[in-house]
């Protein structure tokens, strides 16, 4: 038998049985570059959007497999999807429009949606955050991005909107339901100084994914509506993957300051990257820019960087569509353990180099926000 990790790795998954009862990952060209340094093993998988959520434990059973494997002390199998996740609602029978050469959307005065969206009151600003694909980490960005904004002194909110595998809950380690004031409105959840809202808890679990996509448009009225948010600076939304009907219906209901788009470095999360700018621009909603998520690697023992799933994909492509490149996070354990276990590295370890990356994200995010903002002028002194 050979020595070489990565070629017992590959022998490996060959031998495990995929949830869809297809082929193996190997030879259907599932498995990304595996990448090995300090013992630990770290690769993606891209499987088919609606088989995201069952190929989950396959990939932790691959992670413990792996990390039998003699040489290897760890491994961390990243799940990524091939096409828009969550879409069981009819598609629309538009094409997605091609991006325009110019500019974002230029917003409506001051950065603020048309008026005939009514806002949330005591919310000054809402931001969408957007994937065109599903497990590209833009859960992950939200909830990093909400606390590095918090950081920054201002007044955060962050509203799961993703019915189809919500996750905000697990991400800040809640699991109480959200009580009711005086029996009509909804108290939010609090989590590491933010308040916290998730379609995920308002659903039930039992309900068709069919009837989810229906559901979006009501249950997010409510949650703008009927939660008491109080004073807010900015409320985050994470919004279900992909550029469906659900989603475009959404981006324009929503009154939106803005939308972060979270991709991967692959040519194919960049293709739907695309998509979701076209989607924002289709309704005029501002792009604040592109994150490049799980950009790079570091190998811990000799600080090296890797692009294993080769890099810059995503800055090359926010130049040429002319909208702000927001920053690259790169692949870590560290992001990794503590969004799973409920403790997001911003808030837990604000000042530690994982934290930086989003801190900047949320810095330039912000200053974005600023851009939009009216310029107030000095009352102007007229003589006669
Ligand atoms: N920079 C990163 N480094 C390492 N792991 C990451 C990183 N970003 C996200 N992950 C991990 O990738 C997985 C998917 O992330 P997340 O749930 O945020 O993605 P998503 O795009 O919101 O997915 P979905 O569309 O399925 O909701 C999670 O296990 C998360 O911890």
């Amino acid at each position: 038998m050979t020595d070489d990790p990565k070629t017992r790795i590959l022998d490996l998954l060959r031998q495990m049985t995929p949830p869809d009862g297809g082929a193996d990952v190997v030879s259907r060209g599932l498995v990304s570059d595996i990448f090995i340094a300090d013992g630990k093993a770290f690769f993606s998988l891209t499987v088919p959007a609606a088989e995201a959520q069952r190929f989950e434990p396959f990939c932790r059973a691959i992670e413990a497999a792996v990390g039998k494997i003699e040489s290897v002390s760890k491994a961390m199998v990243a799940l990524t999807a091939e096409k828009a996740a969550g879409t069981p609602a009819p598609r629309s029978s538009a094409p997605p429009q091609p991006p325009r050469a110019a500019p974002a959307a230029r917003p409506a005065p001051g950065g603020r949606p048309p008026a005939t969206k009514p806002g949330i009151p005591g919310v000054d600003r809402i931001v969408a955050v957007a994937s065109g694909k599903g497990g590209v980490g833009k859960s992950t960005t939200a909830v990093n991005l909400a606390l590095g904004l918090s950081l920054l002194g201002l007044r955060v909110g962050i509203l799961d909107a993703d019915v189809y595998g919500p996750s905000i809950p697990r991400l800040l380690g809640l699991k109480d339901k959200p009580k009711t004031s005086g029996g009509r409105t909804m108290l939010p959840l609090e989590a590491y100084g933010l308040k916290a809202m998730s379609m995920g808890l308002m659903v039930d679990e039992e309900t068709p994914m069919i009837w989810r996509g229906p559901m979006v448009m009501s249950a997010l009225t409510q949650m703008m509506r009927e939660v008491e948010w109080g004073e807010l600076d900015v409320l985050v939304v994470d919004m279900p993957p992909g550029t469906g009907d659900a989603q475009l219906t959404m981006a324009q209901q929503v009154p939106l300051a803005g939308a972060v788009i979270v991709s991967t470095p692959q040519d194919l999360a960049l293709i739907d990257a695309r998509k979701g700018l076209a989607m924002f621009q289709k309704v005029d909603v501002r792009v604040l820019g592109i994150v490049e998520n799980m950009s790079y690697f570091v190998a811990p023992d000799t600080g090296n960087r890797y692009d294993i799933f080769g890099h810059g994909g995503a800055k090359a492509e926010a130049e040429r569509l002319g909208v702000p490149f927001l920053g690259e996070v790169p692949i870590e354990m560290a992001i990794r353990e503590s969004s799973d276990s409920g403790r997001p590295v911003v808030a837990t370890d604000p000042e530690g180099p994982h934290s930086a990356a989003y801190r900047d994200i949320a810095a330039k995010v912000l200053a974005e926000l600023e851009d939009s903002r009216p310029k107030s002028r000095g009352p102007s002194i007229v003589f006669e």
